[in-house]
C-alpha cells in the first residue's frame, strides 16, 4: 500500500489547441482532505475527470488508491466515489431509486444496497424525503443525495466537484460538516474542487491553487497565508503610486507588495500591521501619494491567489 491515495505526475489534457491541464503533480496522503482551489476554467474538473477515469490524460500519469488511472481504470473505479457539480440524476426518480440504481450499476446485491441506503439516508439526514421525487428537493437536499450516491459503494476516496456550488451559507456549512465527519469517522480521503476560499480553508489540510491548468502553489492553508506576511496593509490613494510602491519594496520590514487586480489598492505585507501602519502612511506622504483609504487585516487565501497568479479569484 502506498502512503498516497492520489498521485499524479505531469498530468496533461489537451483539447486540440486548448490545454485544459498543463502538467499537474499531486500527492494526496491517505485519509486527508485536499482542496483544489481556482477560478472557473482553471482545469479543476478536467483534473478530477482524469483521476476518476472519465477521460484519458494526453500525457503524464496518475494513480488512485495505488492503481494507474489508465491501465487499471476498473480497479480505480471500484475504490472511488464521485459527486458532480450538476445533479446528474433523473429528477423524476425518488431519492431511494437514485441510490438503488447506483448500487445496481456496481452490481451490489439487494441486501447490501438496502443496508447501505438506510445507513446513508440517516447519515445525510434525508430519512423523511427519501421516497419523494428528487424534483421536489431543495438545492441542499440534492447535494446531500449526491453525497450519499458518491458513498454508496463505500469508497476509499471521494472526489467532490464543487460540493457546495449554489448553496446558501447555512447549507454550505452543513455539507462541510458531513465532509469533515466522513473524513474523521471513516478515514476517507477526499479531494474536492472549489472556487470558494473559505471552503478550502475550512476543510482542507492542504490546498493546491490552480490557474490556467497549472498548480501554482500548494501547502497548508495557514502556511500559504502566513508566508505572505502576518498582516496586509491595504492602501488606496492618488498621486505617485509607482514611486510609493518602488519605495515600499526597499523598506526592510515590508515582506511583499502587490497591486489588487483593478490596480486600486496597494497591498503591503508586513510583519505587524499595527506597528508598521504609521510608517507606511508617512512614507506615502513622503513619496507624493495621498492616501484616501487604509485598512489593516490578516491576509486571506484570496491574497495568496492574487499574489501567485496576479488575478483575483472570481467566478
Ligand atoms: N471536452 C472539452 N472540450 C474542449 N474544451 C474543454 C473540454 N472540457 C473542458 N474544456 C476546457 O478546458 C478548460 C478547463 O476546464 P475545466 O472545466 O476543467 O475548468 P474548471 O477549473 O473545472 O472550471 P469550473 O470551475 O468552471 O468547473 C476550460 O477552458 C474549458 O473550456
Amino acid at each position: 500500500m502506498t502512503t498516497f491515495a492520489i498521485e499524479a505526475h505531469g498530468l496533461v489534457k489537451r483539447y486540440g489547441d486548448l490545454t485544459a491541464v498543463a502538467g499537474i503533480d499531486l500527492a494526496v496522503p491517505r485519509g486527508s482532505i485536499y482542496a483544489m482551489l481556482g477560478p472557473n476554467g482553471a482545469g479543476k474538473t478536467t483534473t478530477i475527470n482524469m483521476l476518476t477515469t472519465l477521460i484519458v490524460p494526453t500525457a503524464g500519469s496518475a494513480s488512485v488508491a495505488g492503481y494507474d488511472v489508465v491501465r487499471a481504470a476498473n480497479q480505480v473505479r471500484t475504490r472511488i466515489g464521485v459527486t458532480f457539480q450538476d445533479i446528474v440524476v433523473d429528477q423524476d426518480l425518488t431519492g431511494r431509486e437514485v441510490l438503488d440504481i447506483h448500487g445496481r450499476l456496481y452490481r451490489q446485491p439487494t441486501a447490501v444496497r438496502q443496508r447501505r441506503i438506510s445507513e446513508l439516508v440517516e447519515l445525510v439526514q434525508l430519512t423523511d424525503a427519501i421516497d419523494r421525487r428528487v424534483r421536489t428537493y431543495s438545492g441542499g437536499m440534492k447535494r446531500r443525495l449526491e453525497l450519499a450516491r458518491g458513498l454508496m459503494t463505500d469508497p476509499e476516496i471521494l472526489f467532490l466537484d464543487e460540493p457546495t456550488q449554489g448553496l446558501d451559507p447555512q447549507n454550505r456549512v452543513g455539507i462541510w460538516n458531513y465532509i469533515r465527519d466522513l473524513n474523521q469517522t471513516r478515514d476517507l480521503t477526499l479531494l474536492l474542487t472549489t472556487h470558494y476560499m473559505d471552503e478550502a480553508e475550512a476543510l482542507a489540510a492542504r490546498v493546491g491553487i490552480v490557474d490556467k491548468g497549472r498548480l501554482v502553489v500548494e501547502d497548508a492553508p495557514a502556511t500559504l497565508v502566513s508566508n505572505l506576511g502576518a498582516d496586509v496593509i491595504r492602501v488606496r490613494g492618488q498621486g505617485e503610486r509607482d514611486q510609493f510602491v518602488a519605495h515600499l519594496k526597499s523598506v526592510p520590514f515590508v515582506i511583499r507588495v502587490d497591486l489588487d487586480t483593478l490596480g486600486e489598492f496597494v497591498l503591503v505585507y508586513v510583519d505587524s500591521g499595527s506597528r508598521r501602519l504609521a510608517e507606511i502612511v508617512a512614507s506615502a506622504g513622503a513619496n507624493h501619494f495621498q492616501i484616501d483609504d487604509v485598512t489593516v487585516a490578516r491576509p486571506s487565501l484570496g491574497d495568496v491567489f492574487l499574489h501567485h497568479t496576479g488575478n483575483a479569484l472570481r467566478d
